[in-house]
């Protein structure tokens, strides 16, 4: 079999979404999620220029040789527009290799590990109580695992507060959007929060809460001890984590279990993290991770250490990466929740999949491939808008903080 075409397709069924498909003499078709919120056209350029002149004309099978040769015959090596490229491309040959076998992309992982999917959905609300209304409508929906996120008096914008009940989207502008911070205000209002959710939910749900990057240390080892007796399932981001010695300092305090990953693009940027199990939970996940291929070797080494899987699955991260990712976290040993904030019904429009929601519960379907495709015509309506992600400032001084 031989890579005859392969195309970019850029469109906006609500937001921003990349696709990266690729033709092959034997009229297979695989697509790949190519989305970096905020900087989709770098992703995309990459892909035109760079990346698909090497790939026309190659065995869509071997997907591990054409790996290395984009990881190492880049020279420049790693990074989110580099990695969410390869991943682009993995996916693809992946979804090629499972259609061309005839067997679901789970079949081609090792099998089914696990009878479903658990996944965590976000509950958020402008204050506490309207929280606390938004985690038990969850709950009623079935999930058995909910992130709770919330408004902080005094600040008028944060992250995770949407403006809707159900979709999220935090690229909501031409420019950047600024959003304002106080640490103390946060730090002092989270823990009511949770001990609210607690009394109101009881103990029977998965409680997980996203920090954003927001804290340093020894604010994150403060937080997450305050939250030890509303038993989070894990608390997300809760430094920045270029410096993955800095979790040591957390560990150090608290026994909240911690999550951190999504913006990581190679197993490099988590190494350390995992061998010294300073976390529980690594978030990097199929489209910005350098795609299965890749992402199995960190789920690999992350299960020398007791560390499970937590896929990021925000809005921003398409349908194409949600389809491949239930089939790697069904099959994956150490699997621990996916996150999935429902996409919108125009997204879902233009990517038809095979996936599906029950009580909590995802599975990815039995369809050849990783069971989803992209209507093109229907993507042709929907064209790009740029959308920046906000930045945060210090309320009471206006330094640039992390969002
Ligand atoms: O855990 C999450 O889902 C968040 O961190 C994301 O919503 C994140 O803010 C977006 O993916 C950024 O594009
Ligand atoms: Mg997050």
């Amino acid at each position: 079999m031989k890579i005859t075409n392969a195309r970019i397709i850029v469109c906006s069924p609500g937001r921003n979404f990349v696709t990266l498909k690729i033709e092959t003499d034997e009229g297979l078709t695989g697509i790949g999620d190519a989305t970096l919120n905020g900087r989709e056209l770098s992703v995309a350029a990459y892909l035109t220029e760079h990346v698909i002149p090497c790939l026309i004309g190659r065995d869509p099978h071997q997907i591990e040789d054409i790996w290395q040769y984009l990881y190492k015959g880049a020279y420049w090596r790693r990074g989110p527009v580099t990695m969410t490229a390869i991943a682009a491309v993995d996916t693809a040959l992946w979804d090629i290799k499972a259609k061309a076998a005839g067997l679901p992309l789970y079949q081609l992982l090792g099998g089914k590990s696990r009878t479903g999917v658990m996944v965590y959905g976000h509950a958020n609300g402008s204050d506490i109580e309207h929280t606390v209304d938004e985690v038990l409508r969850y709950a009623d929906m079935g999930y058995k695992a909910i992130r709770a996120q919330s408004g902080v008096p005094g600040l008028e914008k944060v992250y995770g507060v949407g403006k809707g009940s159900l979709f999220y989207e935090p690229a909501d502008a031409d420019l950047p959007s600024e959003h304002d911070w106080s640490t103390e205000k946060y730090l002092r209002h989270t823990p009511k929060l949770f001990e609210r959710i607690r009394e109101k939910l009881g103990e029977e749900h998965h409680l997980l809460h996203d920090v954003h990057h927001r804290l340093t240390p020894i604010e994150a080892g403060r937080l997450g001890k305050s939250l030890e007796p509303y038993n989070l399932f894990w608390m997300e981001d809760a430094t920045p984590a270029e410096n993955q010695e800095s979790f040591r300092l957390i560990r150090q305090h608290t026994t909240t279990p911690l999550a951190v990953g999504e913006i990581f693009n190679s197993i490099w940027d988590c190494k350390e993290l995992i061998e010294n199990q300073l976390i529980d939970y690594i978030r990097a996940t199929v489209v910005h991770a350098g795609g299965i291929t890749h992402l199995r070797r960190i789920a690999d080494l992350a299960s020398l250490y007791q560390v499970r899987t937590g896929c990021h699955g925000a809005t921003d991260l398409s349908p194409v990466c949600m389809g491949a990712a239930l089939h790697f976290d069904l099959s994956v040993p150490n699997f621990g929740v996916q996150e999935y904030m429902r996409h919108t019904d125009e997204t879902d429009a233009v990517f038809p999949h095979a996936y599906t929601f029950d009580k909590g519960m995802m599975y990815p379907g039995d369809v050849p491939g990783h069971g989803v495709e992209i209507d093109e015509a229907l993507a042709a309506k929907y064209p790009y808008k740029r959308a920046y992600l906000p930045v945060n400032r210090q309320q009471h001084d206006g330094t640039l903080w992390s969002w």
